[in-house]
């Protein structure tokens, strides 16, 4: 029998269900991966914004991450949310001793703007987590962050996916164009070659925690085997599905649809 893919989060939570923890086991759940996760911190949000965060102290998630990896197998994980730097330390430990795909998504500040991690954590998870990347996936405001340059335009984005792969060490690093204007455009530069992927623009505010359904649905597609560069292009229409089939829940910026993908196989 084939073993059965099984992905990690270590992320915080969103109670609304649209980002974070939350978001992370629904995309494992649809694309028929087994979703494990490890709580960082336990976010009081939803679509309007953060109203308050509690961290899980540093040894309850040393903790958890033992439970996980003494018992069950990982293939692949990522990580969101690390809000400041001692549990970025722990969590720097079982990298290092995981052969497991890692997907960065370097969280900062959540759609609303309100920040999640500690400004003084940033430089520890640019020069300490992101080089043990298998593939980093910044937006716009963190690939800014990550390469001290301003993006622009389109050579911009594709001169930080460069730039963060070269200069920085990650594996690969997917640069998303979601905050940019005109049509969403991502490119994923992975130490040879510069890949495109392209989508239309939905014209919707529905936009809450797509970061987070982007990067895991790329880390379940490594967790089934994909390379990178397929897990990437099938997470892309996981991720634009779930946009253009979002729905209009909550008084902010709404959820996407993790279920989105189904309404495009049944065009098919
Ligand atoms: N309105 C839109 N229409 C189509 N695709 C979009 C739209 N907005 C974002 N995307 C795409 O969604 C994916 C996530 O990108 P985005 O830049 O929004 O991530 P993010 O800012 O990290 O998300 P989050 O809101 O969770 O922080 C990318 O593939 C991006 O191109
Ligand atoms: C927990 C969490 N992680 C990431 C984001 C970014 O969307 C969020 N809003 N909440």
């Amino acid at each position: 029998m084939k073993p059965i893919p099984c992905a990690l989060t270590i992320a915080g939570t969103d109670p609304s269900g649209g980002a974070g923890i939350q978001a992370d086991l629904k995309t494992f759940q649809e694309l028929t991966v087994y979703g494990m996760s490890v709580s960082t911190s336990i976010v009081a949000q939803n679509t309007t914004g953060v109203q308050n965060v509690h961290h899980i102290p540093i040894d309850m998630i040393d903790e958890q991450l033992q439970s996980v990896f003494s018992d069950m197998p990982v293939h692949s994980l990522k990580t969101g949310m690390i809000a400041n730097e001692s549990m970025m330390r722990v969590i720097q430990k079982q990298l290092t001793s995981t052969d497991a795909y890692y997907v960065m998504d370097p969280v900062m500040v959540a759609t609303s703007g309100d920040p999640l991690i500690a400004e003084e954590a940033r430089d520890y998870l640019k020069e300490q987590l992101l080089p043990l990347a298998t593939v980093v996936t910044p937006n716009i405001p963190e690939a800014e962050f990550i390469t001290g340059n301003k993006i622009h335009d389109v050579n911009d984005l594709q001169e930080a996916a460069k730039e963060i792969v070269d200069k920085h060490g990650a594996r690969a690093a997917l640069v998303k164009g979601g905050h940019m204007h005109g049509d969403a455009i991502d490119y994923l530069y992975d130490g040879h070659k510069m890949h495109t992927f392209h989508s239309k623009r939905f014209d919707t505010t529905s936009t809450h925690g797509t970061g987070c359904t982007y990067s895991a649905a790329i880390t379940a597609h490594l967790a089934k085997g994909l390379p990178l560069y397929e897990a990437v292009k099938e997470a892309k229409q996981f991720v634009t599905a779930a946009i253009k089939h979002s729905f209009p829940l909550g008084a902010g910026n709404g959820p996407t649809n993790h279920w989105g993908i189904r309404e495009e196989r049944v065009k098919q």
